[in-house]
């Protein structure tokens, strides 16, 4: 690690933490900093940058997107706050590190550029006979910053990680979340919360474990970690940022207060959600009997076509198994589709 690198003066001056990760697709030597109101900025490699404020913290926030690079308003949100943050302008209360999972991918335009980061993590970007490639590299060093990062937190403290992104269909309930399988552990209402306050009503609640970044910072380092999609993917500069109003101001909460009061909770401002079933592609010759504009969160009758895999078509199994996150061109054995049934409240939550 350089002491001071060359970008330092310039960072310190635009904040442009974006652009500096852009320039430096896949490696960007580690730096330091300590604000005027004495945060300690960490860099610890192209888009990954630490705020550690002066005052004794409860929380260690993850903020991450740009795991899939053409997912732009997720960015553009992380882009915003860290100005914020770097020029002065909020102050923070507790630790935060922010990632841009794929800075090339960004550059690009594209969801990745050999193979989606978010199939790597929880150790499956190292696999016996499978060549390394830059997002393997990527998701190995992702994990270890993830790791270090809770490690230095206070004993104690909260884990929390969102990992912020966008789908690539439209959905009829616009922002949802998906949060991982927790392995028996009850979900929290108090997340729940959390994510309403962001103008998130609608979550998925995974049964089985993945390969996610989402799942990695749940399953490894117990934190409350979530997928957020916050929208359809767009270019930058064709977001209507003012659909992110809420999100971007609940995100700025958790990192610059103390304590975050949410409302009660209210099971009546959910829609919530159980995967009913994955499936993957396992052919060449895959593909959906739906147009490209039908939406996440569309519901099919028991016996309809929902997915041809070859010779095998497969039927709805259930009235009104709904449609997620529909992609033909998954790469073989990946999943092409979830779908999803109505989930009531129980007594599985605290
Ligand atoms: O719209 C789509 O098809 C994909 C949007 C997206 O990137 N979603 C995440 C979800 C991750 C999870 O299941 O927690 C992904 O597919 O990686
Ligand atoms: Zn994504």
């Amino acid at each position: 690690m350089s002491a001071n690198p060359s970008y330092l003066n310039e960072l310190k001056q635009t904040g442009d933490f974006l652009t500096l990760s852009r320039n430096n697709e896949w490696h960007l030597d580690a730096g330091e900093f300590v604000l005027d109101n004495g945060t300690c900025v960490n860099i610890h490699d192209t888009g990954v940058i630490e705020f550690q404020p002066a005052v004794k913290t409860s929380k260690d926030v993850i903020y991450s997107s740009a795991v899939h690079g053409n997912e732009t308003a997720p960015i553009e949100i992380c882009d915003a706050l860290i100005k914020q943050i770097i020029k002065g302008e909020l102050v923070l209360k507790q630790r935060v590190l922010f990632i841009y999972g794929n800075p090339q991918s960004i550059n690009i335009g594209l969801r990745f550029v050999e193979e989606n980061l978010n199939r790597l993590f929880n150790g499956h970007h190292t696999v016996e006979g499978v060549p390394m490639n830059n997002e393997r590299n990527r998701a190995a060093k992702l994990e270890q910053y993830v790791s270090d990062f809770y490690a230095r937190g206070q004993q104690g403290s909260s884990r929390c990680h969102y990992d912020l992104h966008t789908a690539i269909r439209g959905s009829k309930n616009e922002k949802f979340a998906v949060y991982p399988f927790l392995h028996g552990k009850p979900w929290k209402k108090s997340q729940l919360q959390f994510l309403l306050s962001s103008g998130v009503n609608t979550v998925l609640m995974m049964k089985s474990p993945a390969t996610t970044f989402s799942y990695y910072s749940s399953f490894v380092h117990g934190a409350d970690s979530f997928t957020v999609e916050l929208g359809q993917v767009k270019p930058f500069g064709q977001n209507d940022m003012a659909r992110f109003e809420k999100t971007k101001q609940t995100l700025t909460a958790l990192i610059s207060q103390n304590e975050v009061k949410y409302p009660d909770f209210n099971a009546s401002e959910f829609e919530l959600f159980e995967v009913h079933r994955t499936i993957n592609r396992t052919q060449d010759d895959f593909s959906f009997p739906f147009s490209d504009d039908a939406e996440n969160f569309t519901g099919f009758a028991k016996g309809e076509l929902l997915a041809t895999d070859g010779d095998t078509a497969i039927y709805a199994d259930v009235e009104g198994e709904a449609i997620i996150f529909p992609n033909a061109s998954v790469a073989l054995g990946q999943r092409a589709l979830l779908t999803v049934i109505p989930m009531d409240i129980d007594s599985n939550f605290v």
